[in-house]
C-alpha cells in the first residue's frame, strides 16, 4: 500500500503543535497520539520540541518532558510510520542529531530560514551519514521571492537533501505565491518538493492544492490544526480532500477522524481557530511560533498583543529572535506612555 501513495504526508502535530500547548507534551500523549497515527498508516510523524531538537530553553520554552523520552515513546509504538525529528542549526547540534538517530528516528528535518540555507550543509551531510531521510526545510518562504528560493533549495540538494520543503511559517502566502515558489524549485531541483502551511489567513488548504497543483508530493499537515499560530493544513481534512480528488495518501480517513477527535481535541485546552492574534501573524508576516510569546508580553507591559506583531513584521523579525518580542512590547509601552502623559 505504501509505495503506490502519491502524496507523502507528514503529521507535525506532535512537534509543530508543541509551540500551541506551550510545550507541554507528556510522553503518555506522545504515546497515545502516535500510537493512533501509526494505526490510521500516516507515514512520517515529527516529534521534537517545537522549534526543533534543543528548543527546550527560556529563550523558545521550556519542555515539560525531555524530547528525547517523546521520541522514544513515539519510535516504540510505530510499527509502519517513521518518526522524524526538526533540527534549526544554531539551536540544535550534531549531537543532538545524533541522539535523535540512537533511538531510532528514519527522519531528519534540517531547518534554516529561507535565505540562510548554508548554514545547513554540515547537519544535513551528518543527517545522510546517519543514514537518516534527510529533508531541508527552507522557512518563512514569504520573504523570498520565487528565484532566490530556488536558489536556497539548490544548495540544500548539492549538501545531500532528499526532498526540499518551502515552509509558509507565517501562513502570510497566497496561493499564486505558493505555486510560483514551487514552480521555481521544480524547474531546478531533482529531489522532490514538500509544502508547510500555516492556517493564519485560512489559506492553508488552498496553498497546499496550489502546491500540489505544481507538483509539490511531500505535505505537512496537523491533525486537528494542532499548529502554531492557526495550526497547518488540518491531516483529517487534507486527506478527505485527496481521496475527493482521486489522490492516494494511503491515510485510512475514518481512522484519522476518529483520531482527531477522540484523542486530539481532549488534549487542546484552548480550541485552534484563527483568531485576532492568529490572523496578524499571517497579515503582518510574523513567525507562527510568535504568538504565544506576543501575548504574554502584551499582558506584561499592558498593550495590544496586534501591534507588537505588526512591529515585528514591519522589522522582518525571524525565527531565533523571539528575545525581540520583548524589546517591541517594551518600546511600545514606552511609547504609549510618553503619548498619554502629555
Ligand atoms: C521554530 C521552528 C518552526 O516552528 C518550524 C516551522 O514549523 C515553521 O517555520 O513553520
Ligand atoms: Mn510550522
Amino acid at each position: 500500500m505504501t509505495d503506490k501513495r502519491e502524496i507523502l504526508v507528514t503529521e507535525v502535530a506532535l512537534r509543530d503543535g508543541s509551540h500551541a500547548i506551550n510545550h507541554q507534551f507528556t510522553v503518555e500523549q506522545v504515546v497515545r497520539v502516535a500510537r493512533a497515527l501509526d494505526e490510521a498508516n500516516v507515514p512520517f510523524i515529527e516529534v521534537s520540541h517545537g522549534d526543533g531538537l534543543a528548543g527546550s530553553s527560556l529563550q523558545y520554552g521550556l519542555s515539560r518532558t525531555n524530547e528525547m523520552e517523546l521520541i522514544e515513546a513515539a519510535v516504540s509504538v510505530c510499527k509502519q510510520a517513521t518518526i522524524g525529528v526538526l533540527l534549526l542549526p544554531g539551536i540544535g547540534t550534531i549531537k543532538d542529531l545524533n541522539a535523535a538517530a540512537k533511538l531510532g528516528v528514519g527522519m531528519a528535518r534540517i531547518a534554516t530560514h529561507s535565505t540562510e540555507a548554508d548554514i545547513s550543509a554540515q547537519h544535513i551531510a551528518r543527517s545522510k551519514e546517519l543514514g537518516l531521510l534527510t529533508v531541508g526545510f527552507l522557512m518563512m518562504a514569504h520573504m523570498a521571492p520565487p528565484a532566490k528560493l530556488a536558489e536556497q533549495a539548490k544548495l540544500m540538494e548539492s549538501y545531500g537533501a532528499d526532498v526540499v520543503y518551502i515552509v509558509d511559517s507565517a501562513g502570510a502566502l497566497l496561493p499564486d505565491q505558493v505555486a510560483e515558489r514551487v514552480r521555481a524549485l521544480k524547474e531546478s531541483l531533482e529531489v522532490p518538493v514538500g509544502f508547510h502551511a500555516h492556517n493564519n489567513l485560512s489559506l492553508a488548504m488552498a496553498n497546499t492544492l496550489a502546491a500540489i497543483k505544481e507538483g509539490a508530493t511531500r505535505i505537512d499537515g496537523s491533525v486537528r490544526c494542532l499548529g502554531a499560530g492557526a495550526g497547518n493544513t488540518q491531516t483529517e481534512v487534507f486527506v478527505a480532500v485527496m481521496e475527493r480528488m482521486g489522490i492516494h495518501t494511503g491515510i485510512d480517513l475514518y481512522k484519522m477522524m476518529d483520531l482527531a477527535e477522540d484523542i486530539v481535541a481532549p488534549l487542546i485546552q484552548v480550541p485552534q481557530e484563527i483568531t485576532r492574534n492568529s490572523l496578524v501573524l499571517g497579515y503582518a508576516g510574523v513567525y507562527s511560533s510568535f504568538r504565544l510569546h506576543a501575548e504574554r508580553a502584551a499582558k506584561r507591559f499592558g498593550i495590544d498583543s496586534r501591534d507588537i506583531l505588526i512591529e515585528l513584521g514591519a522589522r522582518k523579525a525571524v525565527g531565533g529572535q523571539e528575545d525581540m518580542i520583548i524589546d517591541v512590547a517594551a518600546e511600545i509601552a514606552k511609547r504609549q506612555a510618553a503619548v498619554e502623559s502629555r
